[in-house]
């Protein structure tokens, strides 16, 4: 019989997580799953039950939760060679996995798309031993979007988000950067280096509009400047889906890009809280299976 994991965190999408449970346990066992569901309690919980489905050949494994759940839960496929294929069920504030891949935002209809016999092949990143779904930011920038508190998420939801990214804007420094990728090297100051394998990075899907799930490619994004004024002109190139010709940003693609610094400089792995630089980033082609809708 095909075996289904359910990994699901209790405190995402405002509390509401372990109520859909019920639903998605039905539909699998529809499709003639056995099903095994795990409740996540604390950090890494994910991983740890992810690993445990590669270990034990499962089929499926659904990540019910927000950015953070998927990021843990992708981290268990880490050197495995049997990797179930993913169902994701989006529960967070942000969800820029499923936003890339299509997956409907509304739960019920999330739920639905686990019977979609549609599985895509997608990029994942390596962060230094870690993976990543979808963005790696570095500098004073991503050190703030860390601050954002699950309490804060569970209340306010986006406004999360700005609430941090205003007081940012009062606050904001910038860190000398190395940053080198393929064959080249970039030096300078920058308040923001941003990485993404997905169209869609903090809920804003015109940030890389050419980034493809499975182009083989990490989109790099080097602002070198957010002043207040730029921070404006910035903010509207982003909106419009023209980041990447603003005269403050650097952009290129690569497969291989290491960031250092001689200043201690945080970063952040898919919404969470990352390591200090130095990182190395690598593309791992077409690496998990995903479950999306079926094409119109
Ligand atoms: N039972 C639990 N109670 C509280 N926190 C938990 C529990 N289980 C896991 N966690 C933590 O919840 C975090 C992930 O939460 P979630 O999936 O909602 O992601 P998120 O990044 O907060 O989502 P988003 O930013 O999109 O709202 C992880 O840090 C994880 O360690």
């Amino acid at each position: 019989m095909k075996q289904a994991m359910i990994i699901v965190n209790p405190s995402s999408g405002k509390e509401e997580a372990v109520k859909h449970v019920i639903d998605i346990e039905a539909i699998l066992r529809n499709k003639g799953y056995e099903v095994t569901v795990n409740e996540t309690a604390k950090e890494l919980d994910a991983t740890r039950f992810c690993i445990s489905a590669c270990k034990d050949c499962y089929d499926l494994a659904v990540s019910i939760g927000g950015d953070g759940t998927l990021h843990e839960t992708i981290n268990g496929l880490i050197d495995q060679t049997h990797r179930p294929t993913l169902g994701i069920v989006p529960l967070g504030t942000v969800n820029d996995f499923a936003r890339a891949l299509q997956i409907p935002l509304d739960p019920e209809k999330a739920i639905q798309t686990l019977t979609s016999p549609r599985v895509k092949r997608v990029d994942i990143g390596r962060m230094n031993n870690q993976l990543f779904a979808n963005v790696v930011a570095v500098g004073s920038l991503a050190e703030t979007l860390s601050a954002v508190t699950s309490e804060d998420k569970s209340k306010l939801g986006a406004l999360a988000y700005l609430k941090e990214g205003i007081k940012e804007l009062t606050s904001r420094s910038a860190h000398p950067l190395i940053i080198r990728y393929d064959d080249k090297v970039w030096e300078g100051e920058s308040p923001l280096f941003l990485a993404a394998l997905t169209n869609s990075v903090g809920g804003f899907q015109q940030l890389a509009p050419d980034a493809d799930v499975d182009d083989g490619l990490i989109h790099c994004f080097i602002i070198k400047d957010l002043s207040v004024i730029n921070t404006i002109t910035v903010g509207i190139s982003l909106l419009s889906g023209h980041l990447q010709d603003h005269k403050d940003v650097i952009y290129f693609t690569a497969k291989n890009v290491s960031v250092s610094s001689t200043e201690s400089v945080g970063t952040n792995v898919d919404g969470e809280e990352g390591p200090p630089l130095p990182v190395e980033l690598s593309i791992i082609p077409r690496h998990i299976q995903v479950i999306v809708p079926e094409e119109d």
